[in-house]
């Protein structure tokens, strides 16, 4: 098991060139390949979920691997239902337990031909893909707004449109919003006719020149950074005060945990305030990806919290809600959970342990959300470094860059807690 070990900063500083968003990428990778577009959209992320979703519409290949890309999993569904042509689309083991019944009963009942391939309602999947028509469907908006993105995206090519309504709880929803953001952008028409109601006409997308802009997620962590250390002056860079993203968010409510955003031309700019709440209550239902860096922020900062909205987490990378819990208890916090959908945390503690590992669990957003964590526990590791690949692949050097210093260790066979050997890196 590889794990990276940290010497920190007294004061992050410095211009991060942030990556290019995910969710606009990979929903501009479908709509022009929709569209047949004609100008290759610019500054694409090179994280690992775009890049496999580039490969699966460029190569037109029967067998398609999307690894642990649940976007790209779910919107090639959808796209491969309406491109003429027999494939199998599968995953990490992990993508073969996140659940996709919901949008395949809704592309099926648009006439798609899609079957399991080795369990009932999970990935893998073989699709064929032909001429869809189109009409007025009804799904569970409580479970994964990508499944709604997929459908939407599809809606300008099908003969007659798409009336999309949803039940139960709208999660997510600044998701569907972006989809909807986006396909406008390209000469769709797609809008919200009822508060629980999409429709999308039958008007073709047009080719349109893109600049994808960076990633409001990614800039969580250096938020983090900022709220945790000493002293804080990053520029973040290809940021925009009035973002389609959602988790553009994040910057109002770190502005309460004392880091202040001023938007300048090139980004923004984050300095610490100082002040801090006595205590931070939150509904991340729009905001889930979110919530790792909000729960390691506060438990560090001593803030006592109740996040509500987390019912998704236990489908994503990894059940986030027990990873989050878990690896806290190693640094000394007992956080609570509540109905599937709650964590909350009144200061409660335990001993923590002296050389913390910090598991991963292949989700990129554990290592990124614990890493900010050295500068509070300078023994802390972090297991298998490499998963940030997913969505940011620069995050470690990025750390480099404002003065972490990173050590890589290899553990040992039948290691106990300090059997390790530890190689300088940088
Ligand atoms: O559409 C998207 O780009 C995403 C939607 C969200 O998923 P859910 O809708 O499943 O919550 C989010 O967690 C994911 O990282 C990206
Ligand atoms: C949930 C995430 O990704 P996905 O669902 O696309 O795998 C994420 O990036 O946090």
């Amino acid at each position: 098991m590889k794990r990276y070990l940290f010497t920190t900063p007294s004061s992050v500083k410095g211009t991060i060139k942030l990556p290019a968003s995910k969710s606009i990428s990979n929903r501009v990778l479908i709509i022009n390949a929709l569209g047949k577009g004609t100008y290759p959209p610019e500054n694409l992320s090179d994280c690992d979920d775009t890049k496999v979703l580039i490969q699966a519409i460029a190569q037109g290949k029967q067998l398609i691997n999307i690894m642990a890309a649940g976007t790209a999993m779910r919107f090639l569904t959808a796209y491969l239902s309406v491109i003429p042509g027999e494939r199998t689309i599968t995953g990490t083991e992990r993508m073969q337990q996140r659940p996709i019944q919901i949008l395949v009963n809704a592309l099926r009942a648009l006439n798609a031909t899609i079957d399991y391939a080795d369990t009932e309602g999970f990935p893998p999947l073989h699709i064929q893909g032909g001429v869809l028509e189109g009409k007025e469907l009804t799904l569970q908006g409580n479970i994964s707004s990508q499944y709604i993105s997929a459908l939407l995206m599809i809606g300008p090519v099908l003969k007659n449109g798409l009336t999309v309504r949803l039940s139960g709880e709208i999660i997510s929803r600044p998701y569907i919003n972006l989809t909807l953001h986006l396909m406008n952008d390209f000469g769709a028409e797609a809008s919200w006719t009822a508060a629980d109601t999409i429709y999308v006409a039958p008007v073709p997308y047009k080719s349109l020149q893109f600049t994808v802009e960076s990633d409001w997620s990614a800039a969580s962590y250096w938020y983090q950074l900022a709220a945790l250390a000493p002293e804080a002056d990053l520029v973040l860079t290809g940021l925009f005060h009035k973002s389609y993203q959602g988790d553009s968010r994040g910057a109002e409510i770190f502005s309460r945990l004392g880091v202040q955003t001023e938007y300048i031309p090139q980004g923004i700019r984050l300095r610490k305030s100082g002040d801090l709440p006595s205590r931070l209550d939150e509904d991340f239902i729009d905001i889930p990806d979110l919530a790792q860096t909000f729960v390691v922020t506060c438990a560090l900062l001593n803030i006592p919290f109740r996040f509500t909205g987390l019912q998704s987490l236990k489908i994503k990378e990894t059940d986030r809600i027990a990873a989050l819990r878990t690896e806290l208890k190693k640094l000394g916090y007992l956080i609570s959970e509540e109905n599937d959908s709650v964590l909350f945390w009144n200061g409660e503690r335990c001993k923590p342990q002296a050389i913390p590992v910090i598991h991963t669990y292949e989700d990129h957003r554990m290592a990124m959300a614990f890493a900010p964590a050295a500068l509070r526990f300078p023994s802390i590791r972090i297991a298998e470094p490499q998963v940030v690949t997913k969505s940011y692949p620069t995050y470690w050097d990025h750390l480099r860059q404002v003065g972490f210093g990173i050590r890589i260790e290899t553990e040992i066979k039948f290691p106990k807690q300090t059997d390790s050997s530890a190689s300088l890196e940088n």
